[in-house]
């Protein structure tokens, strides 16, 4: 990814691993970037999935027809920059036009040294990765050859195996005291008069975690992702917070051993979200695999018994439900479109992951109350330590 330039042509090349090559027109920086090519379905929230530290290394096709609408503006960013290596989009609009916006997807791309390209039939390429799965690719605007393109894709690493969380988590460790801006918000908010100390592992935490966890009663420090357990009870948190990010969960070797010591600490409330759910399961001594092609939406439904919520999703690994210890772990959320694990808590311990997003940025809130969840065991550990 170069400086931001104006496109000297609109040219612009997909290039997949598998040989196949599609022309469209180039938008946001020149340049090409190579990775992985996912889609996503959500209908709304491009600017948040952009942002999303757990897209970074993919390239990432929107379902939605035409990207840009909505402009861009400073209150729905995930992180202070998007982490999405490059975009795929049937049409950008011309036009950007919402009372928030601030300026517009384009420009700011550019900027950012993001490479997209549009006028791609994103449903055609969207059957093909359903087909084959995700797969390794590159978008080049720089007039690179689709031979030089192929051979430069062919040669990138593959997901399984890459640790992408020690790229993208904060260097220093920061205090988060925050909820969301926007006054439309109209989820529950619970401020106690003593916030629950928490700790945050961050992975590649997305700014709408912290903002959640803070509105159900939670003082946040956020820590880097090679914290030991040491540096965690500094802070001496009444619970632990594992992150979503980026890469392969069983290459975040530092986060899955300090999940097992947590895991031994007497009675310490621990919540994980996506990544940080399959770091808690891998620590349990559970095993993950690669999705075909990945669950990257805003409508997949997951169910407990006699209960469903429609979730946010962006997970391209998943838990293998038998590699579990069903003496210490239940299932308690499958994914109702595949079967696939969902959710899980410890049966004897206030531990629980939930492979989904519920701080749903963008998404429906059916499934907020998982932060509700856990301050509830926090309230309760304090209330026995009262005692
Ligand atoms: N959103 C996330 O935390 C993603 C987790 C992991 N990188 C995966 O793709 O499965």
């Amino acid at each position: 990814m170069g400086d931001a330039v104006t496109a000297p042509s609109s040219a612009a090349l997909l290039v997949l691993a598998d040989g196949t090559l599609l022309r469209g027109e180039a938008f946001g920086a020149v340049g090409t970037a190579i990775g992985e090519v996912v889609f996503n379905t959500g209908m709304t929230g491009y600017q948040e999935v952009m942002t999303d530290p757990s897209y970074s290394g993919q390239l990432v096709t929107f379902t939605y027809p035409e990207l840009g609408n909505t402009g861009i503006n400073a209150s729905d960013q995930e992180a202070d920059h998007p982490h999405v290596r490059g975009v795929i989009a049937r049409q950008t609009s011309p036009v950007a036009s919402n009372w928030r916006s601030e300026g517009d997807l384009d420009g700011w791309l550019r900027s950012h040294g993001v490479v997209g390209i549009r006028g791609v039939d994103t449903r055609a390429l969207v059957r093909h990765l359903r087909e084959g799965g995700a797969i390794n690719g590159a978008i080049s605007s720089d007039g690179t050859s689709p031979e030089a393109l192929l051979d430069q894709v062919r040669a990138a690493p593959a997901m399984q195996g890459l640790d992408l969380a020690s790229v993208v988590t904060t260097s220093e460790p920061y205090q988060w005291d925050a909820t969301c801006s926007a006054d439309f918000d109209v989820r529950p908010q619970s401020l106690p008069d003593r916030p629950y100390r928490v700790v945050a592992v961050d992975y590649g935490i997305k700014r709408a975690i912290l903002e959640r966890l803070v509105a159900h009663g939670c003082s946040v420090t956020v820590l880097p992702a090679s914290a030991s357990l040491e540096q965690v009870l500094s802070h001496q948190p009444e619970g632990v917070f594992l992150s979503n990010g980026p890469g392969d969960p069983a290459a975040v070797t530092s986060g899955i051993a300090l999940a097992r010591d947590l895991l031994v600490q007497p009675d310490l409330p621990v919540f994980g979200i996506c990544l940080g759910h399959q770091i808690l399961a891998l620590a349990l001594g559970g095993r993950r695999f690669k999705l075909g092609y990945g669950h990257r939406g805003l409508n997949h439904p997951c169910g407990s018994p006699g209960q469903v919520e429609i979730t946010s999703q962006n997970h391209g690994f998943a838990i293998e439900a038998d590699s579990l210890p069903a003496d210490r772990v239940a299932i308690t959320h499958h994914n109702l479109n595949d079967g696939t694990v969902a959710a899980l808590a410890l049966r004897d311990q206030p531990v629980f992951g939930v492979q989904y997003h519920p701080e749903a940025s963008p998404g429906p809130h059916d499934a907020d109350h998982h932060f509700a969840r856990f301050v509830a065991l926090m309230a309760e550990r304090r209330a026995r330590d009262a005692r």
